[in-house]
């Protein structure tokens, strides 16, 4: 299995041991700061087609022991990029009750208080993900930074289950809502780079879009996704918390990230 974590002796050091590409070029996450972006006025406004799913269809929610992800429909796809990517899953990052600083990317070195990573897959050129996972071009990651604001009814929709999917393996049926509502404002201004997938196996097969607006979600949404789940099964002696399950930024040399918008 998948023998790797966050923390201790299989933490985020170790994992190029197992797993090669972790150690290797183009990783993610990595920190927005100035003088590595440039605007690019060629980077269009992304469209979401099968995103309005109907509360007839239903989300599988399942806790991995890394992350709480949930699957998305084949019929849900992303136009505008290079290819057409159809959806896999999607799934957080986050930190812990006492510092909730849980984002992969930060900007001008500073952490958000979540991340919501949308994967999709190259369609066009892969039957699947497997297929396109170790690809150069087999997957399109969005990233959506969170911070505290209102109560937010959309992400609730995903939040309420996770009583159902404490433990490791553990899983729940999502009843279908428009997964477009989880989406900031301005879809039109983001941050457009190349790297990796931010876990093991790390392969850099991913081209990443990060809004650069964050969602808003309560303060009591937050520590819920803070407290919730563990990586642990429901029958182990020792349980361990699921949090801080975000990876540590990346060194980005000589490389440019472009920028939809201008400052
Ligand atoms: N941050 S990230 O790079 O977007 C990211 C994660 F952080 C993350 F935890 C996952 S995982 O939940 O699958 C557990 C670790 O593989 C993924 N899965 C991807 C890549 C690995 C295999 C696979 C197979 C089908 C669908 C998605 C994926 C992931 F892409
Ligand atoms: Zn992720």
């Amino acid at each position: 299995g998948s023998k790797w974590s966050y923390i201790g002796p299989d933490g985020e050091k170790a994992w190029p041991k197992k797993y090669p590409f972790c150690g290797g070029i183009f990783q993610s996450p990595i920190d927005f700061h100035k003088d590595i972006l440039q605007y690019d006025s060629n980077l269009l406004p992304l469209e979401f087609i099968g995103y309005n799913v109907s509360s007839t269809d239903q989300f599988t929610l399942i806790n991995n022991g890394h992350s709480v992800k949930m699957y998305l429909l084949p019929t849900m796809y992303i136009r505008s990029l290079p290819f057409e990517y159809t959806a896999s899953q999607l799934h957080l990052h986050w930190g812990n009750r006492n510092k909730s600083e849980g984002s992969e990317h930060t900007v001008s070195g500073k952490h958000f208080a979540a991340e919501l990573h949308i994967v999709h897959y190259n369609s066009e050129k892969y039957p699947d993900v497997t297929a396109a996972m170790d690809k150069a071009d087999g997957l399109a990651v969005l990233a959506i930074l969170f911070e505290i604001g209102p109560f937010n009814p959309s992400y609730e929709k995903i939040f309420r289950h996770f009583r159902n999917v404490k433990y490791k393996d553990q899983m729940v049926q999502v009843p279908g809502f428009n997964i477009q509502e989880l989406l900031p404002e301005r879809l039109d201004e983001y941050y457009r780079y190349e790297g990796s997938l931010t876990t093991p196996p790390c392969y850099p097969s991913v081209l990443w879009t990060v809004f650069r607006h964050p969602v808003k979600i309560s303060h009591e949404q937050l520590l819920a996704l803070e407290t919730a789940m563990y990586c642990t099964e429901s029958d182990d002696p020792e349980p361990l918390e699921m949090v801080d399950n975000f990876r540590k930024v990346q060194e980005f040399h000589e490389r440019l990230v472009f920028i939809s918008f201008r400052e």
